[in-house]
């Protein structure tokens, strides 16, 4: 394993520039700012994963926001799909509080592992397919690591299962062929492993009322529950 810990692994994956696109995006997010945190200095880098090492829960997003993780150097941290998410996390258990702002505000993950596919802020929030294969080796670097302690994942959308399931297959997991499709309330269950699609909490899939946070935590109680955390 080329990592011998997530430790290690979250100190490598915040110097990376492999994507140009990605990397030239992320800095002039950092220098154009949004107006409400002009006096703040951004993130601007790679974020890697956030909460325990020895997690039997991971949650599997996207790809960082620009104002959001992007700013805070934290995933889901300061942007609207955090405000539900977190809301959701505290809810069924697993989140010290119900917000998260910035790093230092006292929020700690309770055995959940959050973990983006793709580790800067795309441009539009959509990475291309080939950013996505370049960032691979990091997810896979991370569940490779997650693997000893791991019972469930929870995905947010169709961009992080399809990102997901083969690396699952990679690591040894018994991903079924044609690899079944994602949708809201899929379940999986992969030898030990239980995988539970959940729509992404992105601010217009709760606005339009595609996704509540009730939806949520439905998902989030019965993923808990598969991971041994209630
Ligand atoms: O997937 C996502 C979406 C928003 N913010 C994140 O940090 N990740």
């Amino acid at each position: 394993m080329r990592f011998r810990s997530l430790a290690e692994l979250d100190a490598e994956v915040v110097g990376c520039r492999a994507c140009p696109r990605l990397v030239a995006w992320r800095e002039e997010i950092a220098v154009v700012k949004r107006a409400a945190f002009a006096g703040e200095t951004y993130w601007a880098r790679p974020v890697p994963g956030f909460g325990p090492p020895d997690a039997s829960l991971a949650i599997v997003g996207l790809a960082p926001s620009a104002h959001g993780a992007n700013r805070t150097g934290r995933l889901f941290t300061g942007d609207p799909s955090g405000d539900v998410l977190f809301k959701a996390l505290h809810r069924v258990g697993v989140a010290s509080q119900p917000t998260s702002t910035h790093i230092g505000d006292g929020l700690e993950l309770r055995g959940t592992r959050m973990v983006s596919p793709v580790r800067c802020a795309p441009p539009a929030n959509k990475p291309t397919p080939e950013e996505r294969e370049t960032c691979r080796s990091w997810l896979a670097a991370e569940l490779e690591l997650l693997k000893p302690t791991l019972k469930a994942v929870v995905v947010l959308g169709a961009f992080g299962w399809q990102a997901l399931l083969p690396v699952l297959a990679e690591a040894g997991w018994p991903v079924p062929a044609p690899r079944p499709k994602f949708g809201h309330g899929a379940e999986l269950e992969l030898g030990d492993l239980r995988l539970f699609g959940c729509y992404h909490v992105s601010q217009r899939n709760v606005q339009t009322g595609r996704l509540t946070l009730d939806m949520v935590c439905d998902v989030l109680a019965s993923a808990t529950s598969a991971a041994g955390l209630n």
